[in-house]
């Protein structure tokens, strides 16, 4: 009698976009946990990351790459190769277009990678059809169509869970036969202390978006388990300026004091034990220039 199971399907799904399409969004929805962070500034990931999804006849790697862009400085370089780097590597990959925004450069200069990427399978994805209208879906479709060829395409809203599940469908159903690459019980290749400095981050982003484009970064120094179960954890905020120094500080130490209750909020929820959070905020000119600082933090490309 010949086995008619289907075969066990594995991969790498490379997620690209301009910054803000809403690949943190989606793969966040597809765990159905906090694992990657989102929020409504652009570039907000910059460490690449790894997430996990097992079905029962297929294991998806999803990798939510940092926003490709034009890049102003080193560290706009760096997000750009882990990006690119990501694309070469992938048996599958997500173009996704966000329905809100019109098409432009940003989308096409993103697709012509598309284009030379040699994945087995190309998906067209427009994002947040919750917030957009069936016309201005079907023109964001009609006009992402030209930008390179893609082999599949939907509409989905990660907040909503729209289409989420058709995605994973679709992109299961096209990755190679393959074996697990990660055992059943491990979500994430990301660090406790890397997801730490990640969620510092996106709460700073939240509260001094305004004040504080893209100039602040996070190190999480230490986590340390004391006997009772609590974790002690010490992070460091880099700035490059004094007066930055001074809004991420706030009066009085209340801005910092803020950020740090938000972030323990999430951390005691992805540690599941009860957290002390030690924020100190540093000054060091020009981090973002300085290629080391940048490898340093993690945000290059990583083995
Ligand atoms: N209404 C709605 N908003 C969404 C949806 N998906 C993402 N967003 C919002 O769009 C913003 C950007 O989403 P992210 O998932 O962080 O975008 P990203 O592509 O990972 O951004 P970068 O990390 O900068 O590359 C956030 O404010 C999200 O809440 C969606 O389906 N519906």
């Amino acid at each position: 009698m010949t086995d008619t199971t289907p075969a066990f399907r594995s991969g790498f799904v490379a997620l690209v976009g301009r910054p803000n399409a809403g690949k943190s969004t989606l793969v966040n929805a597809c765990m159905g946990e906090k694992i990657a962070i989102t929020s409504p500034v652009a570039q907000t990931t910059r460490r690449r990351m790894r997430a996990v999804v097992n079905t029962e006849a297929s294991q998806l790697v999803i990798i939510d790459t940092p926003g490709l862009h034009k890049p102003k400085d080193a560290l706009g370089s760096e997000l750009n190769k882990a990006a690119l780097a990501e694309l070469a590597d992938a048996d599958v990959v997500a173009f996704l277009v966000d329905a809100t925004k019109p098409v432009g450069t940003g989308d096409a200069w993103v697709a012509s990678h598309v284009a030379k990427a040699d994945a087995d399978y190309k998906l067209l994805v427009v994002t947040k059809a919750d917030i957009a209208g069936p016309q201005k879906v079907a023109e964001q479709l009609e006009a992402a169509r030209g930008l390179a060829t893609f082999d599949d395409e939907l509409v989905i809203s990660a907040k909503e869970g729209f289409n989420v599940d058709a995605f994973l469908q679709l992109v299961s159903a096209h990755l190679p036969e393959g074996p697990k690459w990660f055992p059943d019980d491990m979500d994430t290749d990301t660090t406790d202390e890397d997801l730490v400095a990640e969620f510092v981050r996106e709460k700073l982003f939240l509260n001094l978006r305004q004040e504080l484009p893209h100039s602040v970064g996070v190190l999480c120094d230490q986590i340390e388990y004391a006997d009772d179960g609590h974790a002690s954890i010490r992070a460091t905020i880099l700035v490059e300026r004094e007066g930055q120094k001074g809004i991420v500080v706030g009066r009085g130490g209340q801005m910092v004091k803020k950020v740090g209750t938000e972030a323990r909020h999430d951390i005691e929820k992805l540690l599941g034990c009860k957290v002390f959070l030690e924020l100190r905020v540093r000054v060091e000119p020009q981090w973002r220039r300085n290629a080391n600082i940048i490898q340093r933090l993690g945000y290059g490309e990583q083995e």
